[in-house]
């Protein structure tokens, strides 16, 4: 088993900014202070270091393979036998692997989709391999907290996968709070070597007797945070309070974020000790890094009525690759995008909180396998800070307060963390509450360096948060370099050729239409739920049960609305649409071509988005690019100063 060959804090200092919290006094972990209390130690640069003098170059850093940083080979082997096989580490897992291996505590942010799951699994996997049946144990030895039962899931999923793939006796079960007690005490007898759950379900195991203080504080060796920025938020502190005053002095703690925050600090200070802080820089002042680089962002100048009409353009006219998300900020919003779209022909399926978990489960694996194309996912987490913001303007979120909150599942998060497979197009139908649910919905594109777009559909009303993710994502050197650019495909001739067809269809998606929809989902998701748990049982990997994005309006899409007449279709939107079309074939379906795809059109400067002009029709390269102060969609002129480069 290979041992880390450089110094991991030498390793990727080009990547990762790496700060070292000062050694405290030797103490116990149970000792903590409150979660408000100042915390005493400053974090500190590490020493500048000019020269590498190991004679490491950044270009070797780089090439840097799972082997050299000390994982086991079993490990790297299963790796390479996934689905998408994995051969070479991303920054995060470069920096993070071998300093975790070493025993350190590690803070780590990097952006959404930099592979920050496999940066702490793999290396505790690697840990646990080791330490196998060597002690007796009572309770696991590794908890993993994520915010989550969609996340408990998928983080169960991905470890189960390596465990078989590894072939070795590690034991690890996922935990729901709102499991009875005879589940949770099944799920715990053994023990199982690691837990992943909510902070609530693990309380829950301590309320109940399912799980002894004293065996964890016997048995735990590493507990992970994953998604620290949302455990706090999600109101689990008093749980982790209650877990800390537990963890032995021993126990190694990893926290995980793709943002910083007030709550991130708060569970440093509450949890970890001497921690290393891996954080991104700022490359060049600019820090749009949160957002990977590879997905381009644009915006579209709509009032809240023509969001529809808007939305129906960039779908049916195919001026956006496939698959795609879209965020509503409520299920009403959602269902009635669905019958709206499903009056055009166009089939989605909707995930929201106040659907059973199996349901909420199939559907993410059925969009993550290809099944359907369009998913609407209701954000309403985002809505109740919108709320605050709007002071309760739109009417769709008022809407939403028929459904009292109980009916929701509350460890539900659609957005923050969940691995959405191959997602080309985040389109935001609704703008989101804060900046910082911006950066956690495009993260859901362009994950491990694949391509990706974003579209937001911007009202006045949401002209102020758009504005507020500029400054967060923006370059302060450079005010005038857009990170969200309008978007260029979109003519006004294109949106009013639909507008007549799209009004009309909208009066007949009406509130009890809305309402009677959501009712039958729900119905049936309740039907298949209980389906689904014992087909999944029986045959977990079948896929093809059940179907999500099933139609709920009783009549068939008219003809004429199925087919958008080409006389309808001005020339230069055909030419957007081909364009679109073109760059999808180029690309196929599998993900690991779309960055070929990048580079080939990065050297003929013929990325679609980037040189096509709605003015002035594709001309491909340079010349034909959207020219500054270029016009998309009404509106959108005036913002259009300079396209930022990807
Ligand atoms: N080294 C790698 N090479 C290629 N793909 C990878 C690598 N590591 C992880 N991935 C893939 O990248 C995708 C995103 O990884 P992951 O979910 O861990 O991102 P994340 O940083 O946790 O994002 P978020 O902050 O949104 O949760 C996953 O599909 C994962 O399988």
């Amino acid at each position: 088993m290979g041992k880390p060959k450089d110094k991991p804090a030498k390793q990727a200092k080009q990547y990762i900014e790496i700060k070292e919290e000062p050694i405290e006094e030797e103490g116990q972990r149970a000792v903590q202070p409150p979660l408000e209390a100042e915390h005493e130690n400053k974090v500190k640069d590490e020493p500048e270091e000019e020269n590498d003098d190991d004679g490491g170059s950044e270009a070797e850093d780089e090439e840097k393979s799972f082997d050299e940083l000390g994982l086991d080979p079993r490990l790297i082997r299963a790796l390479s036998k996934k689905d998408i096989s994995i051969s070479k580490p991303t920054p995060i897992q470069r920096v993070a692997i071998p300093l975790i291996l070493e025993g350190k505590d590690v803070v780590a942010r990097a952006k959404t989709g930099s592979g920050k799951t496999l940066a702490y699994l793999l290396p505790l996997l690697h840990k646990l391999f080791a330490d196998s049946g060597l002690k007796q144990k009572n309770a696991p030895s590794a908890f993993i907290l994520v915010p989550s039962g969609e996340l408990c899931q998928q983080v169960y999923k991905e470890i189960s996968s390596l465990i078989d793939l590894c072939k070795v006796p590690l034991k690890a079960v996922p935990l729901r709070s709102n499991m009875p007690i005879s589940d949770m005490r099944a799920a715990l007898s053994g023990p199982p070597d690691i837990l992943i759950s909510t902070p609530a379900g693990v309380a829950k195991c301590l309320s109940t007797g399912v799980l002894q203080s004293t065996s964890i504080a016997d048995s735990l060796e590493i507990l992970v945070l994953d998604e620290a920025d949302l455990l706090l938020s999600f109101g689990f502190e008093e749980d982790l309070k209650a877990l800390t005053a537990l963890l032995p002095r021993r126990c190694q703690c990893l926290l995980m974020s793709a943002t910083s925050s007030d709550d991130v600090d708060k569970l440093k200070k509450l949890i970890l000790h001497n921690p290393y802080i891996l954080t991104l820089p700022e490359v060049d002042g600019v820090k749009d890094e949160v957002i990977p680089k590879n997905v381009q962002q644009f915006w579209i100048s709509t009032s809240d009525q023509d969001k529809l009409v808007h939305i129906l353009a960039l779908l049916k006219l195919e001026l956006v690759q496939k698959k795609v998300l879209i965020f509503t900020n409520s299920i009403d919003m959602s269902f009635r995008l669905k019958l709206f779209l499903e009056k055009f022909g166009i089939k989605s399926a909707v995930l929201n909180a106040e659907l059973p978990q199996n349901s909420r489960l199939h559907i993410l694996e059925e969009f993550n396998a290809g099944l359907f194309d369009y998913l609407i996912a209701g954000d309403e987490s985002e809505a109740k800070e919108k709320e605050v913001v709007d002071k309760g303007s739109n009417a769709d979120t008022k809407r939403s307060k028929k459904y009292p909150k109980q009916k929701l599942d509350s460890e539900f998060g659609v957005v923050r963390g969940i691995d959405f497979k191959n997602v080309f197009t985040v389109i935001n139908y609704d703008m989101p509450g804060s900046a910082v649910g911006y950066v956690h919905r495009i993260g859901r594109t362009g994950r491990a360096y694949n391509t990706g777009v974003s579209v937001s559909l911007v009202s006045p009303d949401e002209v102020e948060i758009l504005e507020e993710v500029k400054s967060l994502l923006g370059n302060e050197e450079d005010e005038n370099s857009d990170v969200i650019s309008p978007f260029p495909l979109l003519t006004k001739n294109a949106v009013e050729s639909l507008r007549y067809r799209a009004e009309d269809t909208a009066k007949s998606v009406t509130r009890v239409a809305v309402r009677e929809a959501r009712a039958q989902d729900l119905r049936n998701e309740i039907l298949n739920s209980e389906k689904l748990k014992s087909h999944f049982e029986a045959n977990p990997r079948d896929l093809d049960l059940l179907k999500h994005d099933k139609s709920l309006s009783q009549q068939a899409p008219a003809p004429h609305l199925r087919k958008v007449p080409d006389y309808l279709i001005d020339a230069t939107t055909k030419e957007a649409s081909k364009m679109v079309k073109l760059a999808r074939a180029a690309m196929g379906n599998n993900p690991s071509r779309r960055q070929g795809f990048k580079r080939k059109f990065k050297k003929g400067g013929g990325d679609p988005l980037k040189s096509f002009s709605a003015e002035g029709g594709a001309k491909g390269g340079r010349k034909g690019g959207m020219k500054r102060g270029g016009r998309s969609t009404d509106g959108n002129h005036k913002h259009n100063k300079k396209r930022k480069s990807l």
